[in-house]
């Protein structure tokens, strides 16, 4: 049995390494991730992760974990920003605003999939002139849903969250670690890891 992360996401491979798992692969899954007509953030959200669980190949026996992040700014869906010009539209729509972030988990072995989704609130201050300038500058917003990531500099613009912050991030550990669990693997039943 191979643990298999079907992510190219970082953030993915580091907060797995918290549940002190370090993956037997890493095979980031590649589909289409444009939302259907008419889809609601939480459902693209799920089909999106169920369907990148669906494009890793691996063995009948092996676990292959994967997931998505949405930011939802009521039905509107806000993904990974083409370019600084999306970017800058993300940002000034979130401003001074309340949204939702959505992460799906799909663990995969075999036939089976089991699925779970973690939906967060995140109020965003309103944003400056100056503040939009350097954050797009810096270039954190590359590869980040809604353009921003929390655990960077736009932490600085967010005062309150509801939920779980690691799902904000990209992988909500304590449903991941259940998840993990009903499979039959138990990431706690590894000798626990030094931490500094
Ligand atoms: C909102 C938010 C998102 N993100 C990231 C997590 C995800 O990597 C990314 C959303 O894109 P995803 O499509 O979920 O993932 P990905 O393309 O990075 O990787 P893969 O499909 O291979 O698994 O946004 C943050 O890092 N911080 C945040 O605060």
């Amino acid at each position: 049995m191979a643990f298999i992360l079907g992510s190219g996401s970082p953030r993915r491979l580091d907060l797995l390494a918290q549940l002190g798992i370090v993956p037997d692969a890493v095979r980031p899954p590649e589909i289409d991730e444009s939302p259907h007509k008419g889809e609601v953030p939480r459902s693209y959200c799920c089909r999106i992760a169920r369907e990148k669980a669906q494009a890793v190949h691996a063995e009948p026996d092996d676990l292959v974990l994967c997931a998505d992040t949405t930011v939802a700014l009521g039905r509107r869906i806000l993904g990974k920003p083409a370019d600084e010009q999306e970017a800058a539209a993300f940002l000034q729509a979130l401003s001074g605003r309340r949204h939702r972030v959505i992460t799906a988990v799909a663990l995969k072995k075999g036939e089976r999939v089991w699925e779970k989704d973690v939906v967060s609130n995140v109020r965003m201050k309103r944003l400056s002139d100056a503040d939009m300038r350097s954050y797009l500058a810096a270039g954190d917003w590359r590869g980040k849903a809604g353009g921003y990531a929390i655990q960077g500099a736009a932490g600085a613009f967010i005062p309150w969250i509801s939920g779980s912050f690691t799902g904000i991030v990209g992988l909500p550990l304590a449903e991941t670690a259940n998840l993990l669990q009903a499979a039959g693997h138990c990431p706690w039943s590894a000798p626990a890891k030094e931490t500094t």
